[in-house]
């Protein structure tokens, strides 16, 4: 069934309940992305988002948000029965727009999983989170009308209004292990991921370091990844931050459920 986009719009639905969780599809892969690339992982993820990338790899999830609300217990029920992992990877969408998340996590806490919790860094939230994998959104990242997947620009503006939060960014810095993990498409992106460097740095107490500054190509396709790998590879090593391949695209291509 559809799913609101939004915090704001899903309070609107009629369909919403007050609890559970919108949930989009839950699999067993490898993560994929990041510090943990190649760990087995449970990957749960939720329907909604407040940010409309053009380039979003999920857009069942946010430009056409789909899944059913499920309860927390039944989430956990499935997480446990790959019983091969021990760490589980909450995506979505935007999880943190979800304030069930957070039982979610407790849970998962309590049953001594690792979490990984995939987060555009707007929205900040008090939870039992072992890394916090923070994706920023550049300029690069907006849906203007010529590139709109769906529409005509309409989400252009709160898209870019919406897509920093540095309040939110910072907390989140200051309270759990972070990664930050920028979406590079060519090497204009750059400067803006220097002065977001400088602005966080600025505003937490926690050191980051250029080691915790991660450059992953877009492309959703091996193809498409064929045109930016190199390229963000040679970045990343210029300007001395770390290169993450899309381990998961590289293996499976963008096949569902990977
Ligand atoms: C679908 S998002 C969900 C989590 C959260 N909304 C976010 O953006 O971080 C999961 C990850 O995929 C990345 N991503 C989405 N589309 C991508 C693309 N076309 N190429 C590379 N990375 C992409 C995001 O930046 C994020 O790191
Ligand atoms: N294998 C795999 N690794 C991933 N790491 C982050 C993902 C995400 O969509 O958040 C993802 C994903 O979708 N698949
Ligand atoms: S913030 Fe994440 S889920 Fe939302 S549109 Fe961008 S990539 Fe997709
Ligand atoms: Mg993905």
């Amino acid at each position: 069934m559809p799913v609101a986009s939004d915090t704001e719009e899903r309070t609107k639905d009629a369909d919403a309940t007050d609890e559970g969780l919108p949930i989009n599809e839950v699999f067993y892969s490898l993560q994929g992305e990041g510090t943990l690339a190649g760990v087995p992982s449970v990957f749960v993820r939720t329907s909604g988002c407040n940010l409309r990338c053009w380039f979003c790899d999920s857009y069942h999830t946010s430009w056409e948000p789909t899944g059913a609300w499920r309860d927390v217990d039944s989430i956990v029920e499935e997480v446990q029965s790959h019983e091969q992992a021990s760490h589980v990877v909450l995506t979505g969408g935007e999880p943190l727009i979800h304030e069930e998340s957070v039982e979610l996590l407790e849970r998962l806490a309590a049953e001594g999983y690792h979490t990984t919790v995939e987060t555009n860094g707007t929205i900040y939230r008090d939870a039992p989170i072992d890394l916090a994998s923070i994706s920023p959104k550049l300029a690069s990242s907006t849906p203007t009308p010529n590139r709109d997947p769906k529409g005509d620009g309409e989400w252009e503006e709160k898209h870019e209004q919406n897509r920093i939060d540095m309040d939110a960014f910072s907390r989140m810095v200051d309270a759990y292990e972070t990664q930050l993990k920028f979406v590079v498409t060519d090497e204009t992106d750059l400067p803006e991921i220097t002065d977001l460097l400088d602005r966080v740095r600025a505003a937490t107490a926690t050191a980051v370091a250029d080691d915790d500054v991660l450059l992953m190509p877009e492309g959703m396709t091996r193809e498409q990844l064929d045109g930016t790998r190199s390229e963000v590879a040679e970045l990343a090593m210029e300007h001395g931050y770390r290169y993450t391949p899309r381990l998961h695209v590289d293996l499976w291509n963008d096949a569902p459920g990977t």
